[in-house]
C-alpha cells in the first residue's frame, strides 16, 4: 500500500535523498514519461508557523523558471501533507564534489560561480531573495550544470529589493553580520556575502568562518577577517573581499558581479541574467502527444495545459519538453 495514496498512479516512490527541517526529499519516477524526480514532502503538522513559508517557496517557485534554479513540476496538498515535486539533480550536493576534489581550479570555480551569479541575478530579478545560499543548496545535474534549490527561507519583501527584512534565518556559517547582529537588513546585500562564501569554500576547500562554537563563530563573522591561502590569486582575493564586505553598503552588488573583470576572465560575454529556461512556451510534438494520451483535442490540451496549475498535466509536460530538449525521444508510457 502506497505510503501516500495521493501519489498512486502517478508517482514511484524510491529512497529519501535528503532530510531537512519539517522536510524530506525522496527520489522518485513520474510514470507517465520514466523521468526522475525529486519530491519534497512536507508534513502540515511539524510545520508549525512554518506553513506561511510554503506558501512562500510555492508562490517563489511557480514564477520561477530558469536554467540553474531546480524547476517545480507539480504540486499536490492532502490534509497532512505538502508535496513538492521538482527536478531532481543527480549529480548531488555541489559541497560533495568541492569536497570530493579537494578544492576546485579558479578556472573550475568560476565556471559553478557564473551559473550561480546567473540564478542569484534572476532571482532579485523578480524581487526574490533566497536567504539560504549555501554549499548543500546548490546541486549538480546530470551535465554538471548548477542547480539552485530550497527556497524554502526565500522572501520577497514587499518593497521590492528596497524592502527591509528583519527575520534572523539561514545557516549561521552563510549569514552576513548584519543578519547576525539582527540588525534590519536588505536581502539581496545577505545573498551577496553568501555567495562570497560559496565563492570562498569553491576556491579554497573550507569555509572562511566556522567554529563548533556558535558564539565564537558569530565573532570571527562580525570580526570579517579570515585566512587566504596561498593558492589565491590577487584577482581572486580581491573578488572574495568585496562580497565578504562587513558592512554591507561596501558590498559589491549583483549587477556588478555580471561583468566583473575575475567572473569575465576566459569569458566574451557577461553573465547572463534571463537565462529563463520558458517551459511555458507551447510545443506542437509534446502538446500533441500528450493530448492523444489524455484523448483530448490538441488545442483543449494547450487550454488546460497554459492555465499552469503545477498538477499532473503540468509536470508531464515540463518532464517531455526537459527529454526534448536533451535530445531525447519524447514518449508517454501508459494506454492511449
Ligand atoms: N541538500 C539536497 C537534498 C535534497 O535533494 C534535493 C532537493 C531538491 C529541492 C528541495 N527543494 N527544492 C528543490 C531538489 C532536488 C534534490 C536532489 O535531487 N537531491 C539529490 C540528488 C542526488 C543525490 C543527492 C541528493
Amino acid at each position: 500500500m502506497a505510503r501516500y495514496p495521493v501519489l498512486r498512479g502517478l508517482y514511484e516512490l524510491d529512497k529519501t535523498i535528503g532530510c531537512g527541517g519539517f522536510a524530506k526529499v525522496k527520489l522518485a519516477t513520474h510514470i507517465l514519461t520514466g523521468e526522475k524526480v525529486a519530491i519534497k514532502i512536507m508534513d502540515k503538522r511539524s510545520l508549525g508557523e512554518n506553513l506561511h513559508r510554503v506558501r512562500v517557496e510555492l508562490d517563489a517557485l511557480q514564477t520561477l523558471s530558469h536554467h540553474h534554479i531546480s524547476q517545480l513540476y507539480q504540486v499536490l496538498e492532502t490534509e497532512s501533507h505538502f508535496f513538492l515535486v521538482v527536478e531532481y539533480c543527480s549529480g548531488g550536493e555541489l559541497f560533495d564534489h568541492i569536497v570530493e576534489k579537494n578544492r576546485l581550479s579558479e578556472k573550475e570555480a568560476r565556471a559553478a560561480f557564473r551559473q550561480i551569479v546567473s540564478a542569484v541575478a534572476y532571482l532579485h530579478s523578480l524581487g526574490f531573495v533566497h536567504r539560504d545560499l549555501k554549499p548543500e543548496n546548490v546541486l549538480l545535474d546530470k551535465d554538471l550544470n548548477m542547480k539552485l534549490i530550497d527556497f524554502g527561507l526565500c522572501a520577497k519583501p514587499n518593497g521590492g529589493l528596497k524592502g527591509f527584512l528583519y527575520t534572523s534565518c539561514g545557516s549561521p556559517t552563510y549569514a552576513a553580520p548584519e543578519l547576525v547582529l539582527g540588525k534590519k537588513y536588505l536581502g539581496h546585500e545577505v545573498d551577496v556575502w553568501s555567495m562570497g562564501v560559496l565563492l570562498y569554500a569553491l576556491l579554497c576547500g573550507f569555509l572562511p568562518f566556522d567554529d563548533d562554537k556558535i558564539d565564537t563563530l558569530y565573532k570571527k563573522i562580525l570580526d570579517g577577517k579570515y585566512e587566504e591561502p596561498s593558492w589565491l590569486t590577487m584577482e581572486s582575493r580581491r573578488l572574495i573581499r568585496s562580497m565578504l564586505q562587513i558592512d554591507p553598503k561596501k558590498r559589491i552588488r549583483v549587477d556588478e558581479l555580471l561583468n566583473h573583470p575575475w567572473v569575465m576572465r576566459g569569458f566574451r560575454e557577461p553573465v547572463c541574467v534571463n537565462n529563463s529556461s520558458n517551459m511555458k512556451e507551447y510545443d506542437i510534438q509534446c502538446v500533441g502527444l500528450l493530448a492523444r494520451q489524455r484523448n483530448v483535442s490538441p488545442e483543449d490540451m494547450w487550454e488546460l495545459l497554459s492555465k499552469w496549475k503545477y498538477d499532473y498535466n503540468t509536470a508531464t509536460y515540463f518532464l517531455m519538453l526537459n527529454r526534448k530538449r536533451r535530445g531525447l525521444p519524447v514518449r508517454l508510457f501508459g494506454p492511449g
